[in-house]
Order: C-alpha cells, then sequence, then structure tokens
C-alpha cells in the first residue's frame, strides 16, 4: 500500500471508495494492522476502556496516549496514525495547542478532539499551525457522564440538524475530518453528503467515507456488552492478520456495516 495521507483520504471520498481504519495502540498490532491494509491507525483514548480496564476513557492522561502513540508509530508502516486528544485537553486554547504538539511530536500524524461547534476556534488555531484535525461528534465518550452512558445520538430532526450544522462550523474553522458515532444510518448518509471532507463513520451506518472499529472488538476479546455495531472477524479467520484483512475487504466492498450493526 502506497502511504496514506490526508489527500489519499479526500481522493477516497471522491472516488466513492470506502477507507477501513482501526484502533492500535502497540507496535506489533500497528505493524499487523498497516499490513492488512488498513488505511487509518487510531491511538484512541479507548485505551482506557481496552487497555487499562476502566469503564470510561475520561482517566486516560496525555503521557499515557504519548506512549502508546510511540509505540503504534514504531510499527505501522503505510498507515495514517491519528490520535485522541485526551479528556480536558481542551480546558484552554494554550493547553490544546501544547497537548496536540506532544501528540505530533509521538507521531501522530492527524489529531483528533472531541468537540461541538464551540471547538471552532481551538481547531482554527491547531490548523493555522500545521496540525491537521478530525473532530468528533455524535456520541462522545468523554462526555459520557453527561449523555447519561453510551447511547445513540442525533435521534430526532432537532439533534440531527444540530450535528449536521456543528460538523459544517468545525469543517470551516479548519478539521480536515470528521468522525461521527453512535448516529442512525440517515444522519451517517446526510453528513457524509453535506460535507467535502472525509466522513469516519462507528455506529453510523453504511454511507460514510470510512469506518472505524476498536481492534479488540474485531478480534472478539472485548468483556462485557459490546455495541451493535461491532462485529467479531476472528470468529471465520485463521491469524490476527487474517481477521484485519477480512475487515478491511468487508469495509472495501461495503459488505460492512450489515443492517444488524447500524442504528
Ligand atoms: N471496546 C470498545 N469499543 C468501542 O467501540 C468503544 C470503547 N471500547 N470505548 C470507548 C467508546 C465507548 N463506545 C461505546 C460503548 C457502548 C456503546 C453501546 O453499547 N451502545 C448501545 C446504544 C444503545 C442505544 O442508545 O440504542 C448499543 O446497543 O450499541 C456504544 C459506544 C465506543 N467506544
Ligand atoms: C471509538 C473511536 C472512534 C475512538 O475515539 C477511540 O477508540 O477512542
Ligand atoms: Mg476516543
Amino acid at each position: 500500500m502506497k502511504t496514506v495521507t490526508l489527500s489519499t483520504l479526500q481522493a477516497f471520498k471522491r472516488a466513492g471508495e470506502p477507507f477501513s481504519c482501526l484502533t492500535a495502540y502497540d507496535a506489533s498490532f500497528a505493524h499487523t494492522a498497516s499490513q492488512a491494509g488498513i488505511e487509518v491507525l487510531l491511538v484512541g483514548d479507548s485505551l482506557g476502556m481496552v487497555l487499562q480496564g476502566h469503564n470510561s476513557t475520561l482517566p486516560v492522561t496525555l503521557d499515557d496516549i504519548c506512549y502508546h502513540t510511540r509505540c503504534a508509530a514504531r510499527g505501522k508502516t503505510a498507515s495514517l496514525l491519528m490520535v485522541d486528544l485526551p479528556f480536558m485537553s481542551n480546558t484552554s486554547t494554550e493547553r490544546l495547542l501544547n497537548d496536540a504538539g506532544a501528540l505530533m511530536r509521538a507521531g501522530a500524524e492527524l489529531v483528533k478532539l472531541e468537540g461541538e461547534a464551540w471547538m471552532a476556534e481551538g481547531i482554527r488555531e491547531l490548523t493555522r499551525r500545521g496540525v491537521p484535525v478530525c473532530a468528533h461528534l455524535g456520541l462522545t465518550p468523554q462526555t459520557v457522564y453527561q449523555l447519561g452512558g453510551y447511547k445513540v445520538q442525533g435521534r430526532d430532526a432537532e439533534q440531527a440538524e444540530r450535528i449536521i450544522n456543528d460538523a459544517r462550523i468545525l469543517v470551516e474553522a479548519g478539521a480536515s475530518v470528521i468522525l461521527l458515532e453512535c448516529v442512525p444510518a440517515s444522519l451517517g448518509k446526510a453528513v457524509t453528503q453535506a460535507l467535502d471532507v472525509p466522513v469516519i463513520g462507528i455506529g453510523a451506518g453504511p454511507d460514510t467515507d470510512g469506518q472505524i472499529l476498536v481492534m479488540h472488538d474485531v478480534l472478539g476479546v472485548t468483556h462485557g456488552r459490546t455495541p451493535r455495531f461491532v462485529k467479531n472477524f476472528m470468529t471465520e479467520a485463521a491469524s490476527i492478520q487474517g481477521a484485519f484483512t477480512q475487515y478491511h475487504d468487508a469495509v472495501k466492498t461495503r459488505a460492512f456495516p450489515a443492517p444488524e450493526h447500524c442504528f
């Protein structure tokens, strides 16, 4: 696979070709996922749940994420490396810039932050300084205590309109990619069609430009209840790289997500 950049993702969108994304937190799994053709790797703050055993992403620190970013960056090959800003990196623009700087020095190529329209200023300051940004909308796990649980977002027309509007504002502010989590498939499609930038979905239906899952879910090694949008690709694979390849192929052929994975 040729080195994946932001322009690669834009070209996929223009061509109507879906791309695959997967979380990775260390060198070995990052290497394996890259070799399987996964286009984007995410060092997600989900590491607080799947690696550290917390029941939310809030306890994850900047140092935790930097450590896993350095590990994943050494292992990955052609994939683009996206990295989550941790909870409360947005207490001030200065802190946001410093935290994003630390992630970029650790090996991030694209920084992801959870936020609504009010994050526009921070996104503008980051992109002005050469940090590409992915804005994460819909179910934002860092606000789980406000949302009252990991629930589908944008179900009513007013909420859906707000998510589309927020996405437009954040793209206008400089976001290069939008990630939509846990929204009705109709909203996933509407946001994807409304924007010129690539939209990555998780539980956002079959029509987003890219799909992402947590690696542990793809391998069927999660503890507790798994979300509806998850598929275990290990059941029909002979190896971990085989499972990643099957996930990648299923995304590329739009076999995944199927209706049972959507809201
Ligand atoms: N292993 C793992 N996979 C993930 O996808 C994931 C994490 N961890 N940790 C961080 C967040 C938390 N996520 C979650 C967790 C649970 C649901 C969930 O169970 N959702 C319900 C929605 C029910 C409804 O509102 O109708 C579901 O049935 O899928 C969704 C996203 C996504 N992220
Ligand atoms: C679930 C994805 C989108 C994420 O933000 C994470 O892994 O932290
Ligand atoms: Mg995250």
